[in-house]
């Protein structure tokens, strides 16, 4: 697994701090509001049990499952949802935890799909950012690190859902899949 890592981006350390940091603005911020924390599984599973950890307020959490990626290194452009909420987000204020946004078109649609259940609010926090790649604009509320165009593994983050359990977050060697 690890012979397929071409450079580590951020190690165990860097993550563990930036979540912190994350977490406490978040707390900040929230604070005497009723937050709704949404997982975007599988990808995002690892930075959500973490960062619920550094928010000292109480939450409620709940998960969507959706895909996009498959086994390939590309967006397939179709966001299917695998999973949905358990419950509603009506007049509730929302926040989505993603591991990475990439071309943004899981994001666009899960945004719109979301406001249509009328939540108090709907904001977006991601660990990771890769700009360049961007499809269709977005507003990133909360960001851990922009990260260049190259494709990402680790912490959550799969290529053919491998690598996921990885601690820290990685560039995947390109002979892995350029095959
Ligand atoms: O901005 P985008 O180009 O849409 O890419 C980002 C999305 O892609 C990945 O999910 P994926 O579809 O691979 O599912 P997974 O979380 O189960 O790995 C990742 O976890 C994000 O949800
Ligand atoms: O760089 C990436 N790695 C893994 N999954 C992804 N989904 C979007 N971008 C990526
Ligand atoms: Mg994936």
């Amino acid at each position: 697994m690890r012979e397929d890592v071409a450079q580590i981006l951020f190690s165990e350390k860097q993550i563990e701090e930036k979540v912190a940091e994350l977490g406490k603005q978040i707390t900040q911020d929230y604070k005497g509001k009723e937050l709704v924390l949404i997982g975007v599984l599988k990808g995002a599973n690892v930075f959500m049990s973490d960062l619920m950890r550094k928010i000292d307020i109480p939450v409620t959490i709940d998960f969507m499952a959706v895909s996009s990626y498959g086994l390939s290194t590309e967006s397939s452009g179709v966001v299917k949802i695998l999973k949905d909420l358990d419950q509603s987000i009506e007049d509730k204020h929302v926040l989505i935890i993603e591991d990475i946004i990439d071309t943004g078109l899981t994001l666009h649609y899960l945004c719109d799909n979301l406001l249509s259940r009328k939540p108090k609010s709907l904001k977006i926090c991601t660990l990771l950012d890769k700009p360049e790649r961007r499809k269709v604009e977005l507003k990133v509320d909360y960001k851990g690190f922009d990260i260049p165009d190259e494709f990402i593994i680790g912490y959550g983050i799969d290529y053919a859902e491998k690598y996921r359990n990885l601690p820290y977050v990685a560039v995947l060697k390109r002979a892995v899949y350029e095959k």
